[in-house]
């Protein structure tokens, strides 16, 4: 059995569990998964509630003008048995439709501290919802309007192994079913509307019909822009066992693999589609269903599931990987690498680069349709060009950020809420939503668990768009900076790309130099924390010996720094070591000390260097921000390490690898450099301390 599957206790609640639809376990999809009963079960709770399904269309259309255009809901899975195994420990604590993550972090001097980090979005639910009230809270709303000529969207995003599939899976089949329920409506019969099914994964840019043996598919667009996939295979649905069966189908033809955190990965974004089309005849080659011919009828609406590839696969095993078997000569700054893995590694970058590519592009999309921008950069990727016809008109966004509790995925879990952060708080709504009391105006847990039908949901969406009232404080960093310069910000914190324990080479990839976090280390102690993100700099700048406190990550705009604003820094940051009432010295030799030193990456600028009297305290600091620098690079070797299991099953690619050595090497080497010009700037307060030391002894009267 799969060792991250979890314990019984944890899923008792759970309908659908182990994952009926998941490639491998589709046997036990028949007993799993008791359909009937679960409609049954919905049925009896509409009529208890007395608030049946919308039946015909004038309700309908009032309820879909209340169904937010872009909702962000957070779920969380419960710990796995390895990571109960590891007694590792839940560091997610939901409250109503917030969340706070406890990140576990250390000092420089080993003491351990909590930070917090605290979200809240439409709906956050814990590890004890089910898969039916995750669609009662996601799906359920939309569904009606896709009789209203809506596209909807429902995408499932979060780091490998959070639970993407196991949410995203039954999606489809609950809104089948409540389609198909809609479709026997008089209103809809009559006028002859049926649903459509499609399922495709888009695998390294290409795209594969998982209906019809993964046959390659290519899009085009027609003259009035429309995107068409062709031979894509559509079948007609009437009945929602067919497609159970054809989900089945679908799903065992993924493109999976095996990942550290999950043994069956997804490595690809899998995309079902349900249309409602309205058909003027029917002809009988569709009753074989063996027609998919977008022309027999044409398109009402459409409701799209997407499960995304893990977000982390992306650049963090590419580059990191190559790091562990890499000698670095740090006195020469030179780096030998094996070519082998390097060549491994390429594989899996190009992968990752791809769904880095269509998870940014998705991102920018949802933002521009939520603020109603004529211009929707869906040409950004694949997976935005495809669903190019979700995007415009009359649109519904669902994105559902899977995370996973254990203290080991911290980093990933912050990315995926950051994201899905800045999918909502980007948008119009967004901003308006972030001044509410949400806590106040939207059902919590419970009541979203004891939200079983689409009114109440609708209301809460209501309500919360109406209502205008302060809101708790929370990640201040994220807004303020992206008020400041969205497009840095946007690169700068794109989370979903990027490795966790890797800031520095981050940013190099992203063409941003580190030199900056550098240079707001040395220069003062105002700049302190700004760089929260970053782990050498967050544990050099915390004092406090609190086990647990919370940090206000208020980034200040960067700036280029005037000499006078620095030397003024640089005074501040001779207090700080308790020697900042002396007047600073007039010695000229000590004022026009100074040096070019070196920043991690290698980057140079002037840096003044202080008056020996506080030449011991600097030591101090230098030695440890040179141990904080060289535990950083264990660290990465260390999470290459773990990440090399995942490269056994890779196969070999033959070119780009010299381009990819060039590159990693240039990176590596900076990171040499700045490591050397730390070094090289001890060495020579060390020579100025004992300078200082030989001056004092000649001074002493005899
Ligand atoms: N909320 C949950 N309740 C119970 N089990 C869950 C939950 N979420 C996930 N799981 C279990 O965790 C494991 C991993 O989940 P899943 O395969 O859905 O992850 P994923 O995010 O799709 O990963 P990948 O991106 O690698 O495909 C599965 O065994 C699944 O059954």
């Amino acid at each position: 059995m799969d060792d991250t599957e979890l314990l019984s206790e944890h899923v008792i609640s759970e309908p659908f569990d182990p994952s009926p639809l998941m490639p491998g376990v589709s046997k036990g999809f028949e007993n799993d998964f008791n359909l009937t009963s679960s409609r049954q079960q919905r049925e009896q709770t509409d009529t208890d509630l007395s608030v049946p399904f919308p039946t015909n269309g004038k309700e309908t259309s009032t309820k879909e003008n209340n169904v937010a255009k872009i909702k962000v809901v957070v779920r969380k899975r419960p710990l796995n048995k390895k990571e109960l195994a590891r007694k590792e420990d839940d560091v997610v604590t939901v409250y109503d439709n917030a969340l706070t993550v406890h990140e576990p972090k250390l000092k420089v001097d080993l003491t351990a501290y909590v930070e917090k980090h605290e979200f809240c979005f439409d709906a956050v639910l814990d590890e004890h919802v089910t898969n039916d009230e995750v669609y009662r809270v996601t799906v359920e709303p939309i569904i009606p309007t896709i009789f209203q000529r809506t596209k909807a969207t429902c995408f499932a995003y979060g780091q490998t192994g959070s639970g993407k599939t196991f949410t995203m899976q039954p999606l489809p089949l609950r809104a089948a079913e409540d389609l198909v329920r809609l479709l026997h409506q008089p209103v809809y019969r009559n006028q002859r509307f049926k649903l459509w099914l499609s399922f495709f994964e888009i695998y390294g840019g290409k795209l594969f019909d998982l209906l019809s043996e993964r046959k390659k598919l290519c899009m085009r667009e027609d003259g009035r822009q429309q995107v068409c996939i062709v031979g894509l295979q559509e079948f007609e649905v009437s009945d929602v066992q067919i497609v159970k069966e054809f989900i089945e189908k679908g799903n065992a033809s993924r493109s999976t693999g095996s990942t550290g955190a999950n043994e069956e990965s997804s490595r690809s974004h899998a995309i079902l589609q349900l249309a409602v089309k309205k058909h003027s005849e029917v002809k009988d080659s569709r009753r074989n269903n063996d027609v998919n011919d977008y022309r027999s009828g044409k398109v009402v609406g459409k409701i799209s599931f997407i499960d995304l590839a893990g977000s982390e696969r992306a650049l963090a095993i590419a580059i990191k990987l190559p790091l562990w078997h890499c000698r670095v000569n740090w006195v020469h700054q030179s780096v030998e690498y094996p070519v082998h893995m390097l060549r491994n590694a390429l594989i899996l970058r190009i992968e990752g680069a791809e769904i880095n590519k269509s998870l940014l592009a998705l991102k920018e999309c949802i933002r521009a349709l939520d603020n109603d921008q004529i211009h929707i950069p869906f040409r950004g990727s694949k997976l935005t060009e495809v669903l190019r016809d979700s995007f415009v008109g009359n649109s519904r966004t669902v994105m559902i950020s899977c995370i996973s509790p254990n203290a080991g995925s911290c980093e990933h879990t912050l990315n995926t809420l950051r994201y899905a952060d800045r999918v909502k708080s980007l948008s119009k709504s967004g901003n308006a939503r972030k001044d509410q009391a949400a806590s106040s105006l939207l059902p919590t847990n419970k009541d979203a668990s004891s939200t079983s039908s689409l009114p109440v949901s609708v209301d809460v969406d209501d309500v919360y768009q109406q209502q205008e009232v302060k809101v708790m404080g929370r990640r201040v960093v994220e807004k303020e900076t992206s008020s400041y310069n969205p497009t840095t910000v946007d690169y700068n914190k794109q989370p979903s790309s990027f490795p966790s324990g890797f800031s520095l080479n981050e940013r190099e990839e992203n063409g941003l130099s580190s030199g900056m976090a550098d240079r707001e280390r040395f220069e003062g102690s105002s700049s302190f924390g700004s760089l929260a993100s970053q782990k050498v700099n967050s544990s050099y700048t915390q004092h406090s010996a609190d086990t647990e406190e919370k940090v206000p990550k208020v980034s200040p705009p960067r700036r280029k720094i005037s000499r006078e604003e620095k030397s003024e820094k640089n005074g501040n940051w001779l207090k700080k070591d308790g020697s900042g009432s002396d007047p600073p010295t007039t010695n000229s030799k000590q004022q026009n000390t100074g040096n070019y030193s070196a920043s991690n990456t290698g980057s140079r600028q002037y840096e003044p260097d202080p008056p020996v009297g506080n030449i011991n305290a600097i030591l101090e600091e230098e030695e440890a921000l040179i141990a904080a620098h060289r535990k950083e690079i264990e660290d990465t070797m260390e999470i290459v390490r773990e990440e090399m299991k995942l490269l056994a099953e890779v196969e070999q690619p033959g070119s780009l690898i010299d381009n990819y050595v060039t590159q990693l090497s240039f990176v590596l080497s900076r990171k040499a450099a700045g490591l050397v010009s730390l070094q090289a700037r001890l060495a020579r307060f060390q020579h100025r301390l004992r300078e200082q030391e030989i001056l004092n002894r000649k001074r002493v009267p005899r």
